[in-house]
C-alpha cells in the first residue's frame, strides 16, 4: 500500500471500475419463455433475501434488543461478508510478531492512517466505522476507498451493536483492537452532548463486553485525550499530573474512558493502554479542527476566528502530526502485553497503561495562521476574539518522556513542515482549494 501522502486524492479521481459488457437483446419465442424467467427472477430474490439477512448468520435469540437495532444497520453476515472479513484480518507478514488488529474508526483520520500502516507492515487489519455526518462523510468514503484500495475491509456499524461485534470476534480471533471511534472535538459537546455520552462511554463499554467475553481475549489500545489535563496548570502535562477537572464534557467521557478501562482491566484481566492525544494533525485530516476550516476559509476570503485567553494572553497547542502519532500508536500495539483473562474470566494481573502522544513543542494559533498564510500564499482575515467559554483550554503541553522510553516514541515533524504536508494534500483533495471543504 502506498504512502497516504502519496495517493493521489481527488474524490472525483477515484475511478470506478466500468467493465465492458454487452446488452444482448432477447426474442422471447413463446410467452412460456416469459414465465420461466420471471419465475427464476422471483427465486432468486427469495434466496437472496433469506442468505444475506443477519438473522441466518447468527444465533443470537429474535428476543435481544442488540438484534433488533441490528435490522435498521446496514447488512452484514452471510459467507461473502465473512470471507472479506478473514482476508482483510489475514496477517501477511512473515514475522511470528505478526497481529491481527481491528481498527474501530477506521475511515476516521487517525484509524485511516494507522490502519493503512498495519496493513503495508503485513498485519491483519479489519476496520470498523458508522461512517457517522458529524463531519463530510463523503471524505470518511474517500478514505474508506483508499484503504479498500489497499486491501483493508470497513465494515459499516457502530460500536454499540453487540451482535455485530459478537460477530467479528465468532469470525476472526483478533489479538488486538485499535480503539479510535469516538465522538471527536471540544466544542459541539455543548451543541450534541449525547451523542459523546453514546460513543465514548456506552460505545467504549459495548466493546470492552465483547472483548472481555472473547477467548482469547484481545488487547486493546484506545485513543484517550490531552483534554483530560482540563484546568491543569502543570506544565508539560505528565500522566502523573491532575485529570479530574475536565473543562468540556469531551474531555470528561475521556476521562470517563480512562476510569472505565481500568474496571476492566482490574475485573476482567484485559491488557489496556489509552493515548492520550496532542491536537493531531495533517493529510486527510478532520475538517472540524481549526487547521482545517482555517485553511479552507483562507482560501475563500471569509474571516476566521481567532481566540486569545485572558488579558490578551496567548492561545497555544502542542500540534502533533499524524505520522508521529501512527509511530505512536503502532509502538503501544507492539508493546501491548496479552490480557490474562478468558472468557470474561480474569487469570491474573494485566497491563494498564496510559501514555501522553505529543509534539513537546506548543504553537501560538496565531503562529499557526501565519504558517498557513505562507503555504497558501493568502493573506487571512483575521478576527482576533476572546475564547469562548466552549470547553477549550488556553494551552497544551506534552511530556512524552513515558512514551519515549516504554513505545519508543520520537517525534519528528515540526508545525511548518506537518503544515506543508497538510496543505499540499488539500489543496490536491479539494482541486487548488476550488472545490470548498463542507
Ligand atoms: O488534543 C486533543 O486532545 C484534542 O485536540 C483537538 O482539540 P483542540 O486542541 O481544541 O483543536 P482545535 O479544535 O483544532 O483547536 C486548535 C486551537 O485553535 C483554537 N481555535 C479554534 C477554533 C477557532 O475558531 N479559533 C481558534 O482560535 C482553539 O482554541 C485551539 O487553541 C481535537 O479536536 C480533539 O478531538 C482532541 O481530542
Amino acid at each position: 500500500m502506498k504512502h497516504l501522502d502519496d495517493t493521489p486524492s481527488t474524490p472525483g479521481k477515484f475511478k470506478i471500475d466500468k467493465s465492458p459488457y454487452f446488452l444482448h437483446r432477447t426474442r422471447w419465442q413463446s410467452s412460456a419463455a416469459k414465465l420461466a424467467f420471471w419465475s427464476l427472477v422471483f427465486l432468486g430474490f427469495i434466496f437472496i433475501f433469506f442468505y444475506r439477512s443477519p438473522s441466518s448468520s447468527s444465533s443470537l435469540p429474535a428476543a435481544d434488543p442488540s438484534r433488533r437495532s441490528l435490522r435498521s444497520s446496514p447488512s452484514w453476515g452471510g459467507p461473502a461478508w465473512e470471507k472479506r472479513v478473514r482476508s482483510s484480518a489475514h496477517v501477511r507478514t512473515r514475522s511470528s510478531r505478526g497481529v491481527s488488529v481491528l481498527v474501530t474508526g477506521a475511515a476516521g483520520f487517525v484509524g485511516t492512517h494507522v490502519s493503512s500502516a498495519l496493513k503495508r507492515r503485513g498485519d491483519g487489519v479489519l476496520g470498523l466505522d458508522n461512517f457517522n455526518d458529524y463531519y463530510d462523510p463523503s471524505l470518511k468514503r474517500s478514505r474508506q476507498a483508499l484503504l479498500e484500495r489497499g486491501g483493508v475491509f470497513v465494515v459499516e456499524g457502530d460500536i454499540n451493536d453487540a451482535a455485530l461485534l459478537k460477530k467479528l470476534f465468532e469470525v476472526v480471533p483478533f489479538t488486538h483492537v485499535m480503539h479510535l471511534a469516538a465522538q471527536a472535538g471540544v466544542r459541539y459537546a455543548m451543541e450534541n452532548p449525547s451523542s459523546y455520552v453514546h460513543s465514548n462511554i456506552a460505545g467504549f463499554v459495548n466493546l470492552l463486553e465483547v472483548c472481555k467475553s472473547a477467548n482469547p481475549q484481545p488487547a486493546i489500545v484506545w485513543a484517550s485525550s490531552s483534554s483530560v489535563y482540563g484546568l491543569n496548570t502543570k506544565v508539560p502535562f505528565s500522566e502523573k499530573d491532575r485529570t479530574d477537572q475536565p473543562a468540556s464534557l469531551y474531555a470528561a467521557t475521556k476521562k470517563a474512558g480512562e476510569e472505565i478501562a481500568h474496571t476492566y482491566n482490574h475485573i476482567y484481566g484485559l491488557s489496556l493502554t489509552g493515548l492520550r492525544f496532542f491536537t493531531v494533525y495533517g493529510p486527510w485530516g478532520r475538517p472540524d479542527m481549526a487547521y482545517f476550516f482555517f485553511t479552507r476559509d483562507i482560501l475563500k476570503g471569509k474571516a476566521i476566528s481567532v481566540f486569545e485567553g485572558a488579558n490578551h494572553g496567548t492561545v497555544a497547542r502542542d500540534f502533533t502530526y499524524i505520522d508521529d502519532i501512527v509511530k505512536g500508536c503502532l509502538g503501544a500495539l507492539d508493546t501491548a502485553e496479552k490480557s490474562t483473562g478468558s472468557g470474561g474470566k480474569k487469570r491474573g494481573a494485566a497491563q494498564l497503561r496510559v501514555f501522553n502522544l505529543g509534539n513537546t513543542s506548543p504553537v501560538p494559533v496565531t503562529d499557526l495562521v501565519t504558517i498557513l498564510e505562507r503555504l497558501l500564499k493568502v493573506k487571512a482575515k483575521r478576527n482576533v476574539v476572546k475564547m469562548p467559554r466552549n470547553g477549550d483550554v488556553p494551552f497544551t503541553h506534552a511530556n512524552i518522556s513515558s512514551a519515549q522510553r516504554e513505545l519508543g516514541y520520537k517525534p519528528t515533524t515540526d508545525l511548518q513542515t506537518g503544515l506543508k504536508k497538510f496543505a499540499r494534500w488539500y489543496l490536491g483533495y479539494y482541486n487548488g482549494g476550488k472545490k470548498a471543504a463542507s
